[in-house]
Order: structure tokens, then sequence, then C-alpha cells
């Protein structure tokens, strides 16, 4: 039963995870091909048969296919009232238990199914920061399949009143409902517990089991591990739970955090450990930036507006710029980031990510297959990034307003010597029809002015201006911008030139601005709720697939090697400033200024 409950939370499905779908045509006409398969549905609830014995009748239209999934056809004017009519017909069947058992067979219990999470490393940062609040968020929701349980493992002895307290601390209320907020916690928390444990012991691992079927009181039970540890102690945890704590009747998936390696070769050896425990579709690798509201409307933005596509290329664009920037340094994360630097925490996967999407062709469909094929086919038509397009950075301490701000190397965890990245920039290249020329500039930086995160289109100027005298000699003036804020405050908006009103002729730079906040009332969920309720469903079309970050890693581990063996000295920028100056020389290299000096910022 998971997915019903997000037949409400997501009323779009047509395009989410509930159900796997793609068009095909049956003697000439479309129809939706809707697969059950990945949506937790128990097979003896399976709504081909729910379909096919009583309610075929009421929709004579709907084919239902040899291999168990339906296809219904699809009229262009009506796309979503008729799968709204299917949707509804499939939800009143399944829970009508009358029906469902004369129509399954199946004894209520079995036919219902669970979705136990267990959060391995509860007692860290990541959970609580992100995971348990995220958890609550699709509660909240009503995102949350009926029979749910949470369980915390982790080292740390905490009963299950502690971990609960724990929790409670950072969970919130949506900013536009705050309606039974507090009730909607208790109810939440009663649902959390807590099992403490080594995270290489099958036998920990095995009480956990007993603990989880007691919760799951003998209804097909989905088991979701959410790996919030250091990745040291991946593979121990996914072996103890593949072994001791996988369901025995439903699925087991595992999701994954970064880093997933630090180069080509630890990325590719991870993969094999994990394989030895878990088939390819059981590991969801996180990413969460591919949660992020505005990085997922990339490809809503290109493939629905008939005036982007026709500029996404060479002819049209100049320069695309992707930039992430943060306003602190690495203050209690200094340990783990001196190991991976911010190419590998930031550049390598959560900005290569936005990139592959940025840059893709069309995807023959949304399935996630086909759209990472799409991704896999940029990564690995870019060339492997060179040293003399890269340049690195380092924060130094700096005093402002009679405060200190530290530098990188006073954090006890690093060593004082260290030459770990806190600033990247690089100029990455596409080698496609597309793409060919184009420089892609990255810069990534901690305790940088500000925190933000945007990809910048700078279009060619104008052939010809006729307004070239207004705007003189300076191309960057008329150039058109696009520019998509992924945070904070997020925004698209296009900078045009325009007139300004009177009776002169003089132009200026004005935005075209959607403003989120203005534009929509709702609350802009976080990365981790759409991909854990996606790692819920089966959607994988979030997640990165092993060969992609293979690709992702072949572009950047030649210079990242490089970068060590000749010990490259970065460059010091002091705290709280925009960074070192050699990534204005890199970007003037390729004839580009970085948009976000502009008056916009
Ligand atoms: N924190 C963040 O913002 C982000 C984190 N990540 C990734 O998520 C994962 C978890 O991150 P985070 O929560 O910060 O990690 P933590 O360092 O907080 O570790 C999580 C838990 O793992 C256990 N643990 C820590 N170190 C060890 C060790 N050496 N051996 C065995 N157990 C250990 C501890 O639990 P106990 O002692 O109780 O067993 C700890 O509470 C990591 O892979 C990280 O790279 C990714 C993106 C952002
Ligand atoms: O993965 C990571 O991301 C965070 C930034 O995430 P955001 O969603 O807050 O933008 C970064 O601080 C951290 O170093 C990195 O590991």
């Amino acid at each position: 039963m998971a997915s019903l409950s997000s037949i409400h939370c997501r009323s779009y499905s047509y395009s989410s995870s509930l159900f796997s779908s793609h068009s095909s045509s049956i003697n000439g006409q479309q129809f939706q091909r809707i697969n059950f398969s990945s949506s937790g549905i128990p097979k003896c609830l399976s709504p081909a048969k729910v379909f096919s014995k009583s309610r075929k009748k009421s929709y004579p239209d709907v084919v239902l296919m040899q291999d168990g999934a339906v296809a219904i056809p699809v009229d262009p004017l009506e796309n979503e009232s008729s799968f709204k009519k299917v949707k509804d017909g499939l939800l009143s069947a399944i829970t009508s238990a009358e029906e469902l058992k004369e129509t399954a067979g199946c004894d209520m219990n079995k036919g219902e199914s669970t979705v136990s999470i267990t959060v391995v490393g509860a007692s860290g940062d990541l959970a609580k920061k992100k995971i348990f609040p995220a958890l609550f968020a699709l509660y909240y929701e009503d995102c949350l399949p009926k029979h749910f349980t949470v369980f915390g493992y982790a080292r740390s002895k905490m009963t299950d009143a502690e971990l609960r307290n724990m929790v409670s601390k950072t969970l919130t209320c949506r900013i536009d409902k705050r309606a039974n907020c507090g009730e909607k916690m208790d109810e939440f928390l009663k649902r959390c517990f807590y099992h403490s444990g080594q995270y290489d012991s099958e036998e920990n691992f095995s009480e956990l089991d007993k603990k989880l079927k007691g919760h799951e009181g003998g209804r097909l039970s989905n088991r979701l591990f959410y790996l919030s540890i250091p990745p040291n102690i991946f593979i121990d945890a996914v072996k103890c739970a593949s072994m001791s704590a996988s369901s025995a009747n439903g699925w087991t998936r595992v999701i994954v955090e970064k880093p997933f390696g630090r180069d080509s070769e630890s990325s590719a050896a991870l993969t094999k450990s994990l394989k030895q425990y878990l088939d390819e579709d059981q590991i969801f690798r996180i990413d969460h930036y591919l949660g992020k509201e505005l990085v997922e409307n990339l490809s809503v933005l290109r493939f629905s507006n008939l005036i982007f596509e026709p500029l996404w290329s060479r002819q049209y664009i100049r320069n695309v710029q992707i930039i992430f920037s943060e306003d602190f340094g690495t203050e209690g994360r200094g340990g783990y980031f001196d190991h991976y630097g911010i190419i590998r925490d930031i550049m390598q996967n959560h900005l290569l990510q936005i990139l592959a999407l940025f840059a893709m062709e069309t995807p023959v469909s949304l399935d996630a297959e086909d759209i990472r094929n799409e991704k896999v086919k940029v990564l690995r038509s870019m060339r492997p990034i060179r040293l003399e397009d890269v340049v690195i950075g380092q924060y130094k301490s700096h005093t402002k307003g009679g405060v200190t701000y530290p530098a990188y190397t006073d954090d006890k965890t690093v060593p004082n010597d260290s030459l770990t990245p806190t600033f990247a920039a690089a100029a990455l290249f596409i080698d496609n029809a597309r793409w060919d020329g184009v420089p892609f500039l990255m810069k990534a930086g901690k305790a940088l002015h500000n925190r933000r995160t945007e990809i910048r289109v700078q279009f060619r100027h104008v052939p010809g201006n006729l307004y070239n005298r207004n705007f003189g000699t300076d191309l960057d003036q008329s150039t058109n911008e696009l520019v998509i804020r992924v945070q904070p405050d997020e925004a698209i908006y296009l900078k045009i030139n325009n007139k300004v009103p009177g009776l002169g002729m003089r132009l200026d730079h004005s935005n075209l601005n959607l403003h989120y906040a203005a534009r929509y009332s709702k609350e802009i969920p976080d990365a981790y709720e759409r991909l854990l309720l996606d790692a819920i469903e089966g959607e994988r079309r979030l997640f990165i697939r092993s060969d992609e970050l293979d690709a992702a890693w072949s572009r950047f581990t030649p210079v990242l090697k490089e970068l060590e063996e000749k010990k490259i000295i970065p460059e010091y920028y002091p705290y709280g400033s925009r960074g070192p100056v050699g990534a204005h020389y890199l970007a003037a290299r390729y004839n580009v200024r970085w948009g976000d000096l502009g008056l916009d910022q």
C-alpha cells in the first residue's frame, strides 16, 4: 500500500513515481502504459487483478497487459481526467476490503504492506538535521504509507524515549501548514524506535530484524535502510543489514550517502563490494541536490517551454556557470572534509549532476532509465578536466567588525599544513554537437561572502545590435542572462534589455522574474523529503546509477590526482570574501565574466 498514500501526496502522478509509465501505441491509439510492479503493492493485490475481475466493466477501455500492467487510452485533451478515473477506481477497489478479499483472495494482514525505515547512524548530524525532519514532513503531508515504522540504529546507547526526545528537537512544522502540527509530531514520534548495535555485527542486526518483524505484524514487509554513517563502515553495515535484517517477503532497499569513494578506483571498489550484498536496483545512491526543487524543475523548464529548447545550444549560449557558495567554513566537519576537499565534496557530484541535467538531450520518456541514459551520455562526452583549467583556494583567518573568523587549518581535526582546497573553480567542456566550444564554468567554495547556489546561462550578444551605442563596447552589457537560483529564495529570472520609460532612448537591464515566494504560497519541500519518498516508491530517477558514477569520477580523477601529486598550493582567501582572484583569470581565459558579480547579487 506504500504508494497509495502518494496518490494524493503527488497529485500529478503521471510523471511521478507511483507507477512507472510510458506511452505506447496499440492499433494507432495512444495508450499510457502503467506498470504497477515498483509500487510496493503486493502481488495478491495486483491492480491488474482488481481491474480484471471487478472493474473491467466500469473501465471497458482499459487494456490489461499480459505482464500485469494496465494501459489507459490517452486522449490528448483529457490526460488528467482519464488518469483520474483510473486512479479513483484503483483507490476505491483497493481500499474496499470486501471486494479486495473476493478479488485477490488475500488475508487482510498479508494483503497490507508495511514499510520499515531504519536510519543507520541515527545519532549523527545528518540523521538529526535532515532525515528525521524529512520523514516527519512526509508523515505530516500524509505521504507515508498507512503502516510504517522508523527505527534508529547506532552504537550509542539510547532508549526509544531518548531517541524520540532527540528527534523531537529537530522537527518543525511547515510554515504554510501549522494545523494540528503538535499532535502530528506526537503521532509520528510514537512510530519511532531505537536499537543500539554495532555496524559490523550480524547478531545486532538480527536483533533489529526481530524488532522489525514485531512491528510488521505479519504483513508484507518492505525495508529501507538509510546509511547515514561515515563511508568506511558502509560495507559492514550493508553486509549485516542484507544478511540479517533484509525483508523475507517484500523489497529491501539501501540509501547510500556520499561520498561514493574518492576517485575512480575507490568508487569502483565500493560499488563492487556493495554488489556482493545488493543488486543495483536495491542501491539508492543519494545526491540531495537532485531533490532540490529548482534542479527538479530544470527539465520542466527546458522541455515544456518551446522558447528555451531552441536556444539551448552553442548557437545561442556563450557560457554556462554553475556556482555554489557557502558563508560558513567546515567547522565541525574538518576531519571528513580534509580527506575529500571541495572538488569531491561539491563539484564531482552536486554541480556535475546539475550540469548533466542541464546539458542532456531530450530523454525518450521521464522514466528513470531514460533520463539516466541521457545524463551518462553527457558525462561521457565531457573532456577530462585539465590542471590548467582548475583554480583552487583555501580560506584563511579574517577579522571583521571585531569578530575573528578561523582559518581552515585552525580546525583541530585538520593538519596545519593541509593543502586541501575549500574553494575551486574549473572550466569544463562537452565535446558533442550541441555544446562544442561552450565553456561550462563551475565555482564552489566554503567560507565565502554569501550562501547561494545558482545556474547562470549567458547568451551570445545580438548580432549587428542596433543599440550598440547604448551599451558601448562592453558585450556583457548587452548579454541576456538566464539565472536559475537554486537556493536560497528560489527564483528563475531572465535578464533582458529594456527601454527606460521616457522621451529619450536609454536602455537598461531588467529582470523577468519568477520569484517562488511571490508566486507560490506553498513551502518548498526539503530535498530529502522528495528523495526519501522516491526511495520508498522505488523511483530511481533522482538517484545515481553506477555507470553514471563511473563516468563522473573518470572526468575528475586525473586532475584530482595531479593536484595531489604535484602538491599544488591553494590560493589563500580571507574568510567571508569572494574567493581567490585566480577564478577571474580562469574565466577571462574563456572570455567569461562571472555572473555573480553583478548588481542582482
Ligand atoms: N552531515 C551532513 O550535512 C552531510 C553528511 N553526508 C554524509 O552522510 C553520512 C553521515 O553524515 P554525518 O551524520 O555527518 O556523520 P557523523 O559523523 O555524525 O556519523 C553518524 C554516526 O555514525 C557513527 N560513527 C561516526 N564515526 C564513526 C566511526 N569512525 N566508526 C563507527 N561509527 C561511527 C556515530 O554513531 P554512533 O557512535 O552512535 O554509532 C555517528 O553518530 C556520511 O557519509 C556523510 O559523508 C552527506 C551530506 C551532508
Ligand atoms: O553534500 C554536501 O552538501 C552541503 C550543502 O548542502 P545544502 O543543501 O545545504 O546546500 C555541504 O555543506 C556539505 O559540505 C556537503 O557535504
